[in-house]
């Protein structure tokens, strides 16, 4: 049976004044500021203020200061063409660089403001951005691997999504997805039952991920953070139960690779590393290998900063990058995510590499304190996104805008390259008001064995 998407909301175009989203967001705008004291933003750090611009409802953000490079690029006009949001490709000072064996034309662009920033536009190719889609709601977001969803709910073995698929294929019922703490006895109580046992960390019920400063890993605090108790998270007592096609929109990130523990903000590495699926290792390194590093890191671009044990090791990446960690975010029109920077991994140099899907999003990327005011980039589905270096590893960035409205028309439809199931109308009504962003790290520095540190710090 084939699924097709149904028609998406027709309350309208937020840039349109004749709209009923026009009107709505102008109403709760006025309510919301009537009382609002003159001056709040004296405080605010460029970072924050850059955050309120693009998150701002109303009047809708005018985004012809973040860098669109596809505004001006005609093989990418069919995407830019949807809906109004549109950037300038001349808005940011950058630099473009060629790609290496590059066959397709592409380009990446370097930062002055940020060196070890690049940005690929329309890297990954338009089948393969159908099957990291596949892989990241069928076969990514489901056990063994975490999702925020699972410390809360009983969730199917055979994973929401692909139940969700069967509901829409009128295969099985929408039936009630059951809450943990329902088959659980509260902490309190179990911890009662067995003293010895500690107690359950608080979770974050489910909704936006929660950002909570921790300690910037290191070789050097590596066995301090490795032996850190990371308690489970305790299922939320007020969760209800909810419909499989209601709980959908409520997954936010699955984990990739070592598992991540959110109540410390450290890798739990007692668990053994996670796996990295051969398609997302595949189109990471591929990213890393096609980076001209001799463009980003060349003369001396910031050899004077802190690069660690391994010294300015850019030339060897290619040989030497492994990611083996890594999330998967899964966004909503109105989620955002807040400034942060990723710290929790052991090398703070080693490329991220990130992936955007479905809708596009305003990214903004800075400095190493949330002081330096940040760089706006329009990600539409395709763009990568590689962090690295010790000025841009772990410098503060944040998604404070989902654009609706921007699903490429290359994810719709049935698909032209015949390999795709029926199935796809399902995944295209999703993405209609969803992006996803794999977010692929490298946690050790290249020589640096996490099972020996692990076993010597042990045997005492
Ligand atoms: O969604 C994005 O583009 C960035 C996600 C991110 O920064 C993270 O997962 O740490
Ligand atoms: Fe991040």
């Amino acid at each position: 049976m084939t699924v097709t998407a149904q028609a998406t909301s027709s309350s309208g175009d937020i840039h349109d004044p004749t709209s009923a989203a026009y009107k709505k967001a102008r109403r709760k705008y006025l309510k919301s500021t009537r009382n609002r004291p003159g001056h709040v933003d004296a405080e605010w750090t460029p970072f924050r203020a850059a955050e309120k611009k693009y998150k701002a409802r109303f009047p809708p953000p005018d985004l012809s200061d973040v860098l669109d490079i596809a505004s001006t690029d005609h093989t990418r006009a069919a995407e830019t063409s949807k809906g109004r949001w549109k950037g300038r490709a001349d808005a940011v000072d950058c630099t473009e660089i060629p790609l290496r064996e590059n066959e397709g034309g592409r380009k990446a662009y370097v930062f002055p403001s940020t060196p070890g920033l690049v940005y690929l536009p329309s890297f990954v190719p338009h089948n393969e951005q159908r099957q990291l889609v596949r892989w990241a709601l069928r076969d990514h977001a489901r056990l063994p691997n975490e999702t925020n969803l699972d410390t809360h709910y009983v969730l199917p073995p055979e994973g929401l999504w692909n139940q969700y698929l069967r509901v829409r294929k009128g295969e099985c019922e929408d039936a009630e997805i059951l809450p943990r703490a329902f088959l659980q006895p509260t902490s309190a109580t179990a911890s009662d039952a067995s003293a010895a046992q500690p107690k359950a960390a608080d979770a974050e019920p489910p909704g936006p991920r929660k950002l909570v400063a921790n300690e910037a890993a290191s070789p050097g605090n590596y066995k301090s953070l490795a032996n850190t108790p990371k308690l489970p998270a305790a299922p939320s007592q007020s969760v209800r139960p909810i419909l499989t096609s209601n709980l959908v929109p409520k997954l936010r990130w699955a984990n990739i690779g070592w598992y991540y523990h959110w109540g410390t903000k450290q890798y739990d590495f007692s668990r053994g590393p996670g796996e990295i699926a051969d398609l997302v290792r595949g189109v990471c390194r591929r990213a890393v290998e096609q980076i001209p590093w001799e463009e980003v890191f060349g003369d001396g671009v910031g050899d004077e900063m802190d690069w660690g044990e391994t010294g300015p090791d850019w030339a060897y990446w290619k040989e030497t990058y492994e990611p083996d960690a890594g999330i998967v975010n899964f966004y909503q029109t109105k989620d955002t995510l807040m400034a942060h920077a990723d710290r929790s991994e052991i090398c703070a140099t080693s490329p991220l590499v990130s992936i955007s899907l479905g809708c596009a999003a305003v990214f903004l990327i800075g400095g190493l304190t949330r002081d330096d005011p940040p760089t706006p980039i329009l990600l539409r589905s395709g763009d990568a996104v590689v962090m690295s270096g010790p000025a841009c590893r772990r410098a503060y960035h944040g998604v404070p805008r989902i654009l609706e409205g921007t699903l490429p028309p290359h994810l719709e439809g049935p698909n032209v390259w015949g390999s795709d199931e029926d199935d796809w109308g399902v995944y295209e009504e999703y993405l209609c008001g969803t992006r996803i962003n794999v977010n692929v790290r490298q946690v050790f520095p290249k020589g640096f064995d996490p099972v020996l540190y692990w076993t010597q710090q042990n045997e005492v």
